[in-house]
């Protein structure tokens, strides 16, 4: 669990050019669901490249609650020993997903069709997200929630003694809601359908069909319909996670904005519904060269070479939210750094992560000297090509928000802090090694 210790404050400094190699852990949503689907199947699943990181070790944890036997071999080489759909055991003891709205809302719909009981909560930033988005279709198979208003956690998820099949179009762009409504659809007899306006990430669909499940996936004038079929029986994998792009986004963006930096980034996901920032990248004129395009753990991956680079600012359609949505509070600080407005639009959904994402960047923005603009489903950062920086900005318990401001102030005039930096270790916990490896002048405190 994050944010029950102490706050960690730490510093950046304008740093020196940035160069080496940047070996970045697993990717966090496939670490995820590569735990939950394990503990699905029957028999073993043997995963390497896992994320330990705290989200995906609080996943971890609730599957062992769950039924599941889980051991870790070495690091990132885990075993999991499944239950098979419809196995999970009645958990004995309270649920916290500390700091993760994936690991709660997946493993809300792991248990929602199955006929047992179980109290989730997490830590106050997890506390105030809604899970309504989550409950909602979970209540058409059949299960019943009980939380704090609002649909907040804590909360109780009676699962479904005898589930029924759902159709359900998804009403914001989430591929949590998706994987949610999917993972339920396992232990409900017939086809369950998913209707999605707008596409998100498809590591759930990827990964249920590699575990034999039936899964069907259309184009229609209404969006994707992915069909799947009820109680499979889920054959154990060999799971190689692939490094997370969403982690790489920091020392990408780091050695785009700290002069004469030259990086190498090897395997960093191509997956269309995960690239939306290095698109971005590119159009603002980032010298980033993709090489040894390949694939691994079934992603398609390339090395990626990222020179410090001159950018311009530039406006992000709406339809590209959903394949960078954690990656816009790393992009505004970019955008600060380039020559020109980047104008961000329909963003809302960051109102709604680890923390209200569009007022902590703003704020922390301006405490730097950079001026912005907002409204509820926009940001606008007004780009000068340099950032004064000097102040210390609030992380309201959000590891992106953290690292972003630590990026900052590796290229802002005056160093930059953050309050608490502690929930880093949430999603990349080597991050302020990795980053001083490179050449980042970052200390604690
Ligand atoms: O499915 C996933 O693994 C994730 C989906 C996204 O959330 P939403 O589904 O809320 O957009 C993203 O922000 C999160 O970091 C990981
Ligand atoms: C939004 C994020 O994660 P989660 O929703 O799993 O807490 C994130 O990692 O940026």
């Amino acid at each position: 669990m994050s944010g029950h210790g102490a706050a960690q404050p730490m510093t950046a400094r304008r740093s020196g050019p940035l160069r080496g190699r940047a070996e970045i852990p697993g990717d966090k949503s496939i670490s995820h669901r590569a735990l939950i689907l394990g503990a699905m199947a029957v028999g073993e699943t043997r995963i390497t490249g896992l994320l330990e990181g705290q989200d995906v070790l609080d996943t971890a944890k609730a599957m062992r609650a769950f039924g599941a036997e889980l051991i870790q071999h070495g690091p990132g080489d885990w075993s999991v020993h499944g239950v098979g759909v419809g196995g999970f055991a009645e958990p004995a003891e309270v649920i916290d997903c500390g700091n993760s709205g994936t690991g709660v809302r997946l493993i809300m719909g792991s248990m929602a069709t199955s006929p047992i009981t179980a109290t989730f909560t997490g830590d106050a930033s997890l506390r105030k997200r809604p899970m309504g988005r989550v409950t909602d279709p979970l209540a058409l198979f059949g299960a019943r929630a009980y939380g704090r208003k609002g649909g907040r956690l804590p909360m109780t998820l009676v699962g479904a003694a005898e589930p029924v099949p759902v159709h359900y179009t998804v009403p914001v762009p989430s591929a949590q809601v998706k994987s949610a409504v999917l993972l339920a659809g396992l232990n409900a007899p017939g086809q369950t359908v998913v209707v999605e306006r707008e596409a998100t990430r498809d590591h759930s669909e990827r990964m249920l069909r590699g575990f034999g499940a039936e899964l069907t996936v259309e184009a229609a004038p209404e969006g994707q319909i992915i069909t799947l079929t009820g109680q499979p029986e889920l054959r154990p994998q060999t799971v190689a996670v692939p490094r997370d792009p969403s982690s790489a986004a920091f020392p990408v963006c780091a050695a785009l904005i700290v002069e004469g930096s030259e990086i190498l980034v090897p395997g960093v996901s191509r997956n269309p519904t995960r690239d939306g920032l290095y698109v971005t990248l590119l159009e603002m004129g980032a010298d980033i060269a993709f090489e040894n395009e390949r694939e691994e753990g079934g992603e398609p991956v390339a090395d990626l070479r990222v020179r410090a680079s001159e950018l311009k600012g530039v406006e992000v359609p709406p339809e590209r939210a959903p394949s960078m949505i954690d990656e816009y509070p790393i992009l505004s600080v970019v955008a600060a750094f380039a020559d020109g407005t980047t104008i961000m639009r329909g963003v809302k959904e960051l109102r709604v992560k680890e923390s209200d994402r569009i007022d902590a960047m703003a704020r922390g923005l301006e405490a730097c000297g950079v001026r912005i603009e907002e409204d509820e489903d926009t940001l606008v950062v007004h780009g000068r090509g340099s950032v004064p920086g000097g102040a210390t900005c609030a992380t309201h318990l959000d590891h992106r928000i953290a690292m972003s401001f630590l990026v900052l102030g590796m290229a802002a005039e005056a160093p930059v802090a953050v309050d608490d930096g502690s929930p880093i270790e949430t999603s990349f916990p080597i991050f302020m090694g990795l980053m001083r490896t490179l050449g980042a002048d970052l200390s604690d405190g």
